[in-house]
């Protein structure tokens, strides 16, 4: 993608959430959006999840990308869940984001209702009202992105994340991003190997972060990973977990690829054993 200035893509992608977000409070205040979070069924345990023995996949539903524009239809986004579910995936992201990954809470809502393994929404969550809203549309996880956010607005997301229950999935890029997570008192933390400045992709990104990530975390790789062997490789590296987007809803048989990365991982597992 090249040299986009500092800053460029995320400040824009944030910019547009929070105009999306001004819309949705107008028509829905705070306070009936805490009612209804606080009459979901309480939310999965999706850190327990990505901590099994194994390589977790986090299988995500993802029609569009600023790096790639229009990845797949994907008329029927529980139908996509179920298939992950079945091949094995411990979390399904959604992407909430409407204007350039063509998603909605209306996705999220399917999603949930589809599956039986915690759902993560995965937006650019920079107020209370979308942890709220998450977790009033039946998300267990919800991304925090330490680049988007101060540290005291990743303090205050974090701990209202925790507050309702839910699992903050706490996304980093460099080194200082690493620590601010690390300080914050993350507990799950994934490393994006897309440079949201540029949106290359740097797979080495998550070896040379992960020695800064305390070992009691779970971590996750995320991002640019093409096929089990990719997955294979970050499992290697001692990733907890992947989160696929794009390989996955690009195959015919979102099933088997799911099965395949996950069966990547196991089989690594053994490798380290023997
Ligand atoms: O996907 C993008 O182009 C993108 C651009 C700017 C901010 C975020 C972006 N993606 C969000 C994600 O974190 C990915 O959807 C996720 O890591 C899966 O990535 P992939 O497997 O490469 O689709």
């Amino acid at each position: 993608m090249g040299d986009a200035t500092a800053g460029t893509v995320l400040d824009a992608i944030i910019a547009g959430v929070r105009e999306d977000l001004a819309v949705r409070e107008a028509a829905r205040p705070q306070g009936d959006v805490e009612r209804d979070a606080l009459a979901t069924p309480p939310a999965l345990d999706a850190e327990e999840a990505l901590r099994r023995p194994g390589l977790s996949l986090i299988a995500e539903v993802k029609r569009a990308s600023p790096s790639k524009g229009e990845l797949s239809d994907i008329p029927d986004p529980a139908a996509l869940a179920a298939a992950y579910q079945a091949g094995g995936a411990s979390v399904v992201s959604v992407l909430t984001e409407a204007r350039r990954f063509g998603g909605s809470l209306a996705d999220l809502d399917a999603v949930r209702a589809a599956v039986t393994i915690p759902v993560l929404r995965k937006d650019f969550v920079v107020t209370d009202y979308q942890v709220w809203e998450a977790r009033a549309h039946g998300a267990d996880v919800v991304l925090l992105i330490v680049a988007a956010l101060s540290d005291e607005q990743l303090t205050a997301l974090l701990s209202r994340v925790r507050e309702l229950g839910m699992t903050a999935l706490v996304e980093v890029h460099d080194e200082a991003e690493t620590q601010r997570a690390v300080d914050a008192g993350a507990s799950v933390i994934g490393v994006n190997a897309r440079n949201l400045k540029t949106l290359d992709i740097h797979p080495e990104t998550f070896s040379r972060l992960v020695p800064l990530i305390p070992p009691g975390c779970v971590t996750v790789a995320e991002s640019g990973i093409a096929d089990a062997a990719d997955a294979g490789a970050y499992a290697r590296q001692g990733a907890d977990a992947v989160l696929v987007g794009e390989a996955l809803v690009r195959t015919g048989d979102p099933r088997g690829g799911a099965a395949a990365m996950v069966a990547a991982g196991a089989i690594t597992d053994r490798e380290a054993q023997q």
